[in-house]
C-alpha cells in the first residue's frame, strides 16, 4: 500500500465522521437511543470486520476498496456511537456529576489510546498483521455487548422513572429545522470548541515533527512520547477535571482560561527553546480543563430532546474546523518529504497560526459568558445554586425534556 492509499484510511474515517454524525444525531433524537446503540455498534463490529478480511487480499485489487469500506463503515458507527453515548450520560448525569462523567468517558478513551500506543506493535510483532486486525473486531464486538448492556440500564431506569412514554413523544415531535432553534449561546460553544481544537489536534499530529527538527537531542521515539504527553495528561487529569467543574461551576469562566492560559503554550513552542515537555504537559491540562467544561456545557443549553443533533452537529462543525486547520498547517509547513528537516520559520508561522486560533477561541469564550450572563448563568451557575433550582435533582426533573425549555428564552 503506498503512502496516499494509506493516508486515505484516516482520511475516509474523518470525512465520513465530520457529514455521518449530524444525520446519526437527528435519527438519535427521532428513534431513541437504543436504536443507536445498537445499529451504530453493530456498525463497528462490521466495519473491522470487513477491514480484516481486506488484509486477506493482500496483492490483490480487492484490498484497497475492502479497507476503505470497512474503514467508512466503522469511522460512520464509531462517530455516532460517540453521539448516542453523550446523550445517554447527559441524560442520566444532568445537573448531577455531568463532568465528571464527561471526563470519565474523556480519560477511558484516551486509556484505550495509551494501550493501543504501548501493546498493538508487540501484538503484531509475535502474532501478524492479520491476527492483530481481528483482535480489532474481537474488542468491537467486546464494545458491541457493552453497547447492549448500557442499551437495557437505560429503558430498565426509564422505565422506573415512568418516563419511558414521555421521551418517545418528544422524540416524535423532533425535526431537522429544529437547528434553526439552537440558542445562541449553543453556536459560541460550538465555535468555542471548534477554535480550541483547531490548536490542539493539528498540534498533537506534527508534534514529533516539529520536536526533532526543531531541538536538538530528541530520537524520534523520545520525541514522540513527548507528543504524546498531551493526551497522557488528559488520560489523568479529565477525571478530576470533571470532578471540579461539577463543585465549582463556572463552565464559561474554565472555557476562558483555558483557552487564555494555552496561549503561552504556542508562544513558548513558536519563540523560544524552553523544552518542549514542559508545553506539552501545560497543553495537556488545559485541555483535560478545555473538554470537561466545553462539550458537557451543551446539554445545559440545548432540550434533551434535540441534544442527539446538537451533539451531532457540534462534532461535525468541529472535525470540519480541525480538517482546515490540518490544510493550512499542511500548506504553511510545506512538506515535500517527511524526510527533510523543515525550516525554523515555517514552524514558526505554524504555531502563530495556533495562537491565531486560541485568540478565536478567547473572543468566542468571551461571548459566550456575555450571553450566558445575560441569559440567567446557566454556564456558570455554581452546584448549590443548581440543586436549587432543580429540587431533589432526579433525571426526570432535572432533563429539561421540552422543546425551548432551557433557560431563559434559551437563546
Ligand atoms: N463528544 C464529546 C467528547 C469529545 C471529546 C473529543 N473528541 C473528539 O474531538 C472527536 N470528535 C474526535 C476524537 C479524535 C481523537 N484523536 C476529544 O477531546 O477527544
Amino acid at each position: 500500500m503506498t503512502p496516499a492509499q494509506y493516508n486515505l484510511l484516516y482520511a475516509i474515517y474523518a470525512w465520513t465522521n465530520a457529514v455521518v454524525v449530524i444525520l446519526a444525531g437527528f435519527l438519535i433524537d427521532k428513534l431513541g437511543n437504543r436504536f443507536g446503540v445498537f445499529v451504530f455498534s453493530l456498525m463497528t463490529v462490521l466495519g473491522s470486520s470487513v477491514f480484516a478480511l481486506g488484509s486477506h487480499f493482500k496483492g490483490s485489487p480487492y484490498l484497497l476498496p475492502m479497507m476503505l469500506t470497512g474503514r467508512l463503515l466503522f469511522g460512520s458507527g464509531n462517530g455516532s456511537l460517540t453521539i448516542v453515548q453523550n446523550r445517554i450520560t447527559a441524560f442520566w448525569f444532568r445537573g448531577k456529576e455531568l463532568a465528571l462523567a464527561f471526563g470519565l468517558t474523556l480519560s477511558f478513551s484516551r486509556l484505550g489510546s495509551v494501550l493501543n500506543f504501548f501493546f498493538t506493535q508487540q501484538f503484531e510483532a509475535k502474532f501478524g498483521m492479520q491476527w492483530t486486525l481481528w483482535g480489532g473486531t474481537l474488542l468491537c464486538v467486546l464494545g458491541f455487548v457493552s453497547a447492549l448492556t448500557v442499551s437495557v440500564l437505560d429503558k430498565v431506569g426509564m422505565k422506573q422513572l415512568g418516563l419511558d412514554g414521555v421521551i418517545q413523544q418528544e422524540s416524535k415531535k423532533v425535526r431537522i429545522q429544529d437547528i434553526q432553534r439552537l440558542p445562541l449561546r449553543y453556536w459560541l460553544l460550538v465555535l468555542t470548541i471548534m477554535f480550541f481544537y483547531n490548536g490542539v489536534f493539528p498540534f498533537v499530529a506534527d508534534a514529533s515533527k516539529f520536536i526533532q527538527d526543531k531541538y536538538s537531542g530528541y530520537s524520534q521515539q523520545a520525541a514522540a512520547y513527548i507528543a504524546g504527553a498531551v493526551y497522557d495528561s488528559s488520560l489523568v487529569l479529565s477525571a478530576a477535571a470533571g470532578i471540579l467543574i461539577d463543585y465549582v461551576g463556572l463552565r464559561g469562566v474554565f472555557a476562558v482560561g483555558c483557552a487564555a492560559l494555552t496561549l503561552p503554550v504556542f508562544a513558548l513552542l513558536a519563540f523560544t527553546f524552553v523544552p518542549p515537555l514542559v508545553s506539552t504537559i501545560w497543553l495537556g491540562i488545559t485541555y483535560s480543563f478545555a473538554a470537561a467544561s466545553m462539550w458537557p456545557s451543551i446539554p445545559l443549553v440545548v432540550p434533551q430532546a434535540t441534544l442527539g443533533t446538537a451533539m451531532g452537529l457540534a462534532t461535525s462543525v468541529q472535525m470540519v474546523g480541525v480538517g482546515l486547520s490540518n490544510l493550512v498547517v499542511g500548506h504553511v509547513l510545506g512538506t515535500k518529504s517527511s524526510e527533510l528537516k523543515i525550516p525554523l520559520w515555517r514552524w514558526q508561522q505554524m504555531m502563530i497560526f495556533m495562537l491565531a486560533n486560541t485568540v478565536a477561541c478567547i473572543v468566542a469564550s468571551v461571548s459566550l459568558n456575555i450571553v450566558d450572563k445575560k441569559q440567567g448563568a446557566t454556564l456558570n451557575g455554581t452546584r448549590k445554586g443548581a440543586a436549587l433550582e432543580r429540587g431533589d435533582g432526579s433525571p426526570a426533573e432535572a432533563a429539561p425534556l421540552l422543546r425551548g425549555e432551557t433557560g431563559n428564552g434559551g437563546s
